[in-house]
């Protein structure tokens, strides 16, 4: 068995025996509480930890759950037992209600979901106080009966509440080192990015939005037993979202463990001054305690743990010798020559950003294993025609036909999955990934889908090929402009894609750099590559198009041999004699 799950696993049973160690039934009620605490911060964090979206929400999930059992148990006198499943349910659906609408929108993001997800407490709180779910009075859950799993009805929810402890850290742990996890990681740091790579964004939230909250529905069901009288203004307080987030700060929101270190820490400081009655001093000491983590350990106590050990394991990858990879893969055995079947066929495709016409009806179509070079002056509507390609911004107008495909408006992903990938003109490699988990995460997500082992051995492969081996478990800050920029090369690459979309991948390298660039293009292109590139270097274009096509303000304005073209009296104008000086 995996050494996490065996931890987990381990820990949930010695402390299952702990009601039969007949220990202070105070000490049993803090064990109960750091439980109750565990699953709201890890199951916060499943979705604003990993995806970076933070919700401020977490309450009214855990509050739902919480009435949910209060109504079924309390007025309809269901066994606690069966409410349980809808304490998750609901909370569940609810969320992913809200994600449904939400999640398609790309303003809400960052503190805007938080506020958001904020003002649904408010809501939630209003509705249930103002209708017969609780009415006002709140409701009186004495006379339900808890299963005897323990010695004792409080010792049976420590049992419950220690299960749910022990299911969230499962949970928490199985998506953080799936591909659901990766995916998430990928979000927190480029969400635009991440999709564009083949990540399925909005699945993928949702997905984690509604594991978060049936697991926070859960710990409310059994709360509402544990405190026995449900109201609405102590169950949809502000405390709840806040606490959460600051233990799951506090531990650290890149690791299924940090949350639960949190919650330990957090609720045992507070609980460690109750008992020697200095309450206020506890809350304070631990305002003081997150101050200090806040400003000196900002990945949280386990984040800065694994930051350094990582840091080392990097440093001693640097001071090894660079390891051997298999030799660099063909994308196809041998270079076909360019066909007249068109790969890819774009027709009417106009871009609009409010005022600009950045695209305006081109058309153009790109053959089966050429290079076409897309040139035109700055601001003519190249960025524009790749980010549009390749789904990055949705078109305003027009078609896209991939290998016989429609692929006029689906989601980015889409694209990826059909063997379109691209780089960035700026890299925008995932920050908090190293430079070999940023490949594996294109192989993984891109045309060539590959489970984890496999994305791993063809990134260390398209490392290789591009010179980067040797700064795999580098992070990408800790890359110059051309290591950036061949790590874009390689993530491109790496998604085994059937058309690459190079977007200036030569500019801001030295004359030397530029040269290799070049020798590296040429190595991609004889193994069959079909690409389309955009490039201002005309040494490079002359030395790699077989075709080039000219935009001038979002038009085509010509098309055909690279020598031909560059003579066209219409592109010499475009460019104010800059072809001439090339
Ligand atoms: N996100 C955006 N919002 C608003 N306008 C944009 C956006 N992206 C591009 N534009 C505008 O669209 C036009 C085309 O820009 P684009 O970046 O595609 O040109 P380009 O040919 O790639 O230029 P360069 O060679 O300088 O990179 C420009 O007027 C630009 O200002």
């Amino acid at each position: 068995m995996n050494r996490s799950v065996l931890s987990i696993v381990g820990a949930g049973v010695l402390l299952a025996l702990v009601p039969w160690l007949h220990v202070p039934a105070f000490y049993e009620s803090i064990l109960y509480l750091v439980c109750h605490w565990i699953v709201l911060a890890v199951s916060w964090n499943i979705l604003s930890g990993y995806s970076g979206y933070f919700s401020f929400g977490h309450g009214a999930f855990y509050g739902v759950g919480m009435y949910t059992t209060a109504v079924l148990a309390g007025k309809l006198d269901w066994p606690l037992l069966a409410t349980l499943p809808f304490a998750a349910l609901v909370p569940a659906l609810l969320g992913l209600a809200i994600g449904f609408v939400v999640f398609r929108v790309k303003a809400v993001r960052g503190e805007l979901f938080a506020l958001l997800t904020l003002a649904v407490t408010f809501v939630v709180a209003t509705i249930i106080l103002n209708t017969p779910i609780d009415g006002g009075p709140g409701i009186y859950l004495n006379s339900v009966a808890v299963p005897q799993l323990g010695p004792s009805p409080s010792s049976s929810l420590f049992l419950m509440m220690l299960g749910v402890a022990v299911a969230s850290l499962l949970v928490a742990w199985r998506v953080q080192v799936s591909r659901l996890g990766t995916g998430l990681f990928a979000i927190h740091d480029d969400e635009d990015v991440a999709e564009v790579m083949g990540v399925p964004t909005f699945r993928y939230k949702l997905a984690a939005f509604a594991l978060s909250c049936a697991l926070a529905g859960l710990a409310g069901g059994i709360q509402a037993l544990f405190v026995s009288y449900v109201t609405s203004g102590e169950t949809f307080n502000i405390t709840v979202p806040l606490t959460v987030v600051l233990m799951s700060v506090l531990g650290g929101t890149r690791h299924w463990l940090g949350p639960a270190i949190g919650a330990t820490a957090i609720t045992g400081l507070l609980y460690f001054f109750t008992a020697g009655d200095h309450a206020i001093a506890g809350r304070a000491a631990v305002g003081v305690i997150l101050v200090l983590v806040i400003l000196f350990l900002p990945e949280g106590i386990l984040g800065q743990y694994l930051k350094r050990r990582a840091a080392r394991a990097r440093a001693a990858a640097a001071a090894a010798p660079a390891q051997p990879a298999p030799h660099a893969p063909a994308i196809a055995a041998v270079r076909p020559h360019p066909t007249a079947a068109p790969l890819l066929e774009v027709r009417g495709l106009s871009k609009a950003f409010s005022g600009v016409q950045a695209l305006d009806g081109v058309d153009v179509q790109v053959r089966q294993g050429e290079i076409l070079g897309l040139l035109g002056p700055n601001g003519s509507g190249k960025s524009t025609f790749i980010n549009v390609v390749s789904g990055h911004y949705p078109l305003s107008a027009g078609r896209i036909v991939f290998d016989g495909q429609d692929l006029t408006g689906v989601p980015a992903h889409r694209m990826a999955h059909a063997g379109i990938a691209r780089t960035y003109q700026i890299p925008r490699p995932f920050a908090h990934m190293t430079v070999l988990q940023n490949v594996s995460l294109v192989a993984m997500f891109g045309c060539a889908r590959l489970d984890e082992k496999a994305a791993q051995r063809e990134a260390w492969k398209w490392l290789e090929f591009t010179g980067l081996q040797a700064r795999a478990q580098a992070l990408p800050e800790d890359l110059n402009l051309h290591q950036r920029k061949f790590l874009e090369l390689a993530r491109a690459l790496a998604a085994r894609p059937r058309l690459v979309l190079l977007d200036e991948v030569l500019s801001g390298l030295t004359p030397g750099e530029i040269e290799e660039a070049i020798e590296l293009i040429r190595r991609i292109r004889d193994q069959g590559a079909t690409i389309v590139f955009v490039e201002h270097v005309m040494r490079a274009v002359m030395a790699l198009t077989d075709r080039i096509v000219v935009l001038h303000h979002g038009k085509l304005i010509a098309q055909g041999q690279a020598n031909e073209v560059m003579r066209d009296a219409q592109v010499v104008s475009a460019y104010l004699g800059k072809a001439a000086h090339a």
